[in-house]
């Protein structure tokens, strides 16, 4: 602890170096990435669950990590850390290693940043090798998989939507408690367009085989766009518990790296929708040109005009997640990934997005989600008020919403508040027609004003 790390690994490389002179030990690394193929590496994860399940009760220092889904807290080897095991009498050590590596992500390749890469070490006697490989190795491949699906199991069953936000390269995805509420049945769209998006998420998730025989990856991508408070994160949360699917809300402005984006992107599960959230805001995708052509001004001035940006730098900021980045990871690194994923984008200025950003086949869908019109009215006033077409309002609440826009969120937050001052529904109907007389009276820029209590007169 009083070391700092990079002494602790020169100590560690040395000791290595002099300790290999005078043992007879083997050693396998196993990484938990493979940066050239950008996959994660399967038996990685599989050790460090099996590890966790096996070795650790004992140990003097256990890294804990509690998924929402889970009842218990999981334990995995912290770094430089070392645990025990023993297979037909061998005894076997391993080790957790980090070591720092060059992302490489910036111009010209050069940067001075630095992506860690864990690794786990098992050190034994090299007169068990045989043993070792082709016994023990697939062992701890099963048992780590074994109890990595018995756990998924149990979260099948105990909670169908997680939000996992993303932070940073390492702690790849932290799992926020979460359940959202909202479903199709909920949901207060046009009912054809419901319909349409139910039937065609339920078609992708059934055609395994066709993707894989026009060899494509198994993924579809959504672009939702529309005014805020539209409903775009509740039709995310309603996909999401209509397909048991995990949810990763990936905050591009919190990921420095294109390395740790291939990493972020590479360690999705199967079955998962990974969602970037006004888009236009998260990645500043517009103008790539104009945006090139600075880039090479500063290049020409520091006097690098003749180096050649990578393709990793290809993009937009110097050490900011690029287009081509985001593009290139999403269309390759899923083409080898094994199941069916769905990328989600939401925005509320699509105009502002780059075109190659919206072409079939990374985005499939471009999906508008309007203001509120009088199927979607029927839906809210039966979701928070239990009144139907035959409320005496409803017929003049339908003949408004075809001149005035109101959001599906304007009218929730009506509801709401009549229901949190003890109003009945008859008050919540008149309120939510009194406002939508004022907002034509007051024509078109009133109509985007946000819904203030003292509005409502
Ligand atoms: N179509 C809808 N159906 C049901 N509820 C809705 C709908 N749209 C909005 N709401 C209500 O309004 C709130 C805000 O909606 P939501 O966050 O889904 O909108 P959004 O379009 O994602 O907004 P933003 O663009 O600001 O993120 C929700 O909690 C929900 O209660």
């Amino acid at each position: 602890e009083f070391l700092p790390p990079e002494f602790h690994r020169f100590v560690s490389f040395l000791l290595r170096g002099i300790m290999a002179r005078f043992d007879n030990d083997d050693r396998i690394v196993i990484e938990e990435y493979d940066d050239n193929t950008c996959t994660t590496n399967e038996l990685y994860g599989a050790a460090q669950t099996y590890l966790g399940d096996r070795c650790l009760d004992d140990a003097s220092v256990v890294r804990l990590n509690k998924r929402c889904d889970s009842p218990l807290p999981a334990a995995t080897l912290p770094d430089y850390h070392t645990t025990y095991d023993s297979f037909q009498g061998i005894p076997l050590h391993w080790n957790s290693v980090v070591f720092a590596q060059a992302d490489g992500s910036g111009p010209s390749g050069r940067s001075s940043r630095h992506v860690d890469n864990h690794s786990l070490e098992l050190t034994f006697h090299q007169r068990h090798r045989h043993t070792v490989r082709s016994l023990y190795i697939p062992h701890v491949l099963k048992e780590g998989k074994r109890i990595a699906i018995a756990s998924r199991q149990r979260r099948l069953f105990t909670n169908r939507a997680n939000i996992i936000y993303g932070d940073d390269h390492r702690n790849l995805w932290s799992p926020v408690p979460f359940s959202h509420p909202s479903t199709f049945d909920t949901l207060a769209i046009d009912p054809a367009l419901r319909d349409n998006i139910r039937g065609d998420l339920l078609r992708f998730v059934d055609r395994r085989d066709y993707y894989a025989r026009v060899g494509r990856p198994w993924k579809r991508g959504y672009l939702l766009h529309g005014p805020p408070g539209t409903g775009k994160t509740s039709l995310i949360a309603a996909i999401a518990n209509l397909l048991e699917f995990d949810v990763y809300d990936l905050e591009l402005t919190a990921v420095h790296s294109n390395t740790a984006l291939r990493r972020l992107l590479a360690s999705t599960t199967p079955k998962s929708v990974v969602v970037i959230e006004d888009a236009d805001c998260s990645l500043d995708l517009t103008d790539r040109k104009k945006k090139k052509n600075q880039q090479d001004e500063k290049y020409a001035k520091a006097g690098e005009a003749e180096q050649e940006p990578t393709p990793a730098s290809d993009g937009l900021g110097l050490s900011t997640i690029s287009l081509s980045g985001l593009l290139n990871f999403v269309d390759g690194l899923w083409s080898s990934s094994v199941g069916e994923r769905l990328m989600i984008l939401t925005t509320n200025n699509p105009e502002r997005l780059d075109p190659a950003m919206l072409r079939p086949g990374r985005m499939d869908r471009k999906i508008h989600l309007s203001y509120c019109g009088p199927a979607a009215f029927r839906v809210l006033a039966r979701n928070y008020l239990e009144v139907g077409q035959e409320h005496p309002r409803m017929a003049e609440a339908e003949e408004l919403l075809r001149e005035v826009e109101m959001t599906p969120a304007d009218v929730a937050e009506v509801f709401m508040r009549c229901d949190a001052e003890g109003e009945g529904a008859d008050a919540a109907m008149g309120k939510a027609v009194m406002e939508m007389r004022r907002r034509k009276r007051e024509g078109g820029a009133a109509s985007a004003a946000v819904l203030h209590g003292e509005c409502l007169g």
